[in-house]
């Protein structure tokens, strides 16, 4: 059988309100995302044992992020699990019942996308396997040794990412441009954006968890809404500003870990363009005003001051305490990324 591959974007979200807490624990949102071209690798291929063989690798590698994070290479933070409670595997067990497909599948991830970010790494890849074993099943569906198996449907792969996480339906879509959704995530609207969009993201090197980061907020009394930030992307990028993007989560994820908000001050001092937080955190960013600066000037500026920090907190104590589990912009780590929103659909590759 053939491998299928593809690679899955990060998200950022420019906008997130919380409109309201639901009797099932979620919460209601206004949030309003584009997906960015910070993307890990994903390759599926059926295989014929029935079991889930997955491999997960840090791209370029696990010491190079190690080195970016200032953290020690087996860190905790960078522990993605190859489990059956990787969501890729969960994808996989729900397209299998869906089909009644009874072999197996060898899957390897490449991660760039930070996890525990904000940035939805796990939900991408998530719906990514979902549009990948979809499609394979369409391709063993037609041959006649397989002809049990039944191909899945675009209403089919919409109600397994729902059930996967509530960022998993917006990743279904592999369309470019900026998305609101609703509901507790999964109710979507699509918009062009009219040029593609700058950004540099800092991971500073600690994960959150969403659910605790959603445990600790508040619903917000009066609610902004996500109109403002939706018409300034589409149609007057001449009136984006700190004053509309805006994140409910900001404060609690801040109040959760000192380094969100120690990355959110040091993206303002080296930048006069608007900083956000990402989702429920950790990663924030920085929005460019000019469409023409591709993010890497001000990504070096960063990556220098980090590695002033950097060369500084080593020379006072000393490299074991640099590299100690859980260290982040404290001692100088983080990853930095120039990023742009994706213009293009993620194709599906086969070989
Ligand atoms: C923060 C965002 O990334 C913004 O796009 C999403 O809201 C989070 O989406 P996600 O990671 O797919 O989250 P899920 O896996 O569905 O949920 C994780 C946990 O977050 C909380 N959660 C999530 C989404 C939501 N609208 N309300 C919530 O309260 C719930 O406690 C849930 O148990
Ligand atoms: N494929 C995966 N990639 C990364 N993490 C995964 C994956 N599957 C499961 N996980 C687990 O999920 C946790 C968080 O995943 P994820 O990277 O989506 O969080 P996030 O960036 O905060 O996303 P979100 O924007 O949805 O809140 C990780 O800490 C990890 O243990």
């Amino acid at each position: 059988m053939p491998t299928y591959r593809t690679s899955p974007p990060g998200k950022l979200n420019l906008f997130l309100e919380i409109l309201g807490k639901r009797d099932d624990g979620f919460h209601e949102l206004d949030t309003v995302m584009v997906a960015i071209d910070l993307r890990d690798e994903l390759s599926v291929r059926p295989i014929e044992p029935p079991e889930i063989s997955l491999s997960v690798d840090w791209l370029p590698s696990r010491s190079a992020i190690a080195d970016e994070l200032g953290v020690a290479s087996d860190a905790s933070v960078l522990d993605v699990p190859a489990d059956p409670s990787n969501l890729v595997h969960r994808a996989l067990d729900l397209v299998n019942q869906a089909s009644g497909y009874r072999g197996g599948w060898e899957v390897g991830l490449g991660k760039r996308i930070p996890a525990g970010a904000g940035m939805g790494g796990a939900s991408s890849d998530a719906a990514a396997t979902l549009r990948l074993a979809a499609a394979a099943i369409e391709d063993l569906a037609r041959s006649p040794a397989s002809d049990r198996v039944r191909t899945l449907h675009d209403a089919d792969l919409k109600s397994m990412a729902e059930q996967l996480g509530s960022d998993v339906p917006f990743f279904l879509n592999p369309t470019s441009g900026l998305a609101r959704a609703r509901g507790r995530g999964e109710k979507l609207q699509f918009f062009d954006l009219p040029r593609s969009h700058e950004f540099v993201v800092v991971y500073p090197g600690v994960a959150l968890s969403t659910a605790e980061v959603y445990r600790n907020c508040h619903v917000s009394d009066p609610v902004r809404t996500g109109d403002v930030v939706i018409d300034a992307f589409c149609n007057e990028p001449s009136t984006i500003s700190e004053k509309i993007l805006y994140n409910a989560l900001q404060s609690t994820a801040c109040g959760l870990s000192p380094q969100v908000g120690e990355a959110l001050h040091w993206l303002a001092d080296t930048s006069s363009n608007p900083c956000l937080m990402t989702g429920s955190g950790s990663a924030s960013f920085v929005w460019l005003a000019d469409p023409n600066d591709s993010g890497r000037t001000l990504a070096a500026d960063l990556v220098r001051t980090r590695d002033q920090r950097t060369n500084r907190l080593s020379e006072q104590s000393g490299p074991e305490a640099m590299i100690a589990e859980g260290s982040s912009v404290r001692s100088g780590g983080a990853l930095i990324r120039a990023v742009s929103t994706c213009m293009a659909a993620s194709e599906i590759l086969i070989a």
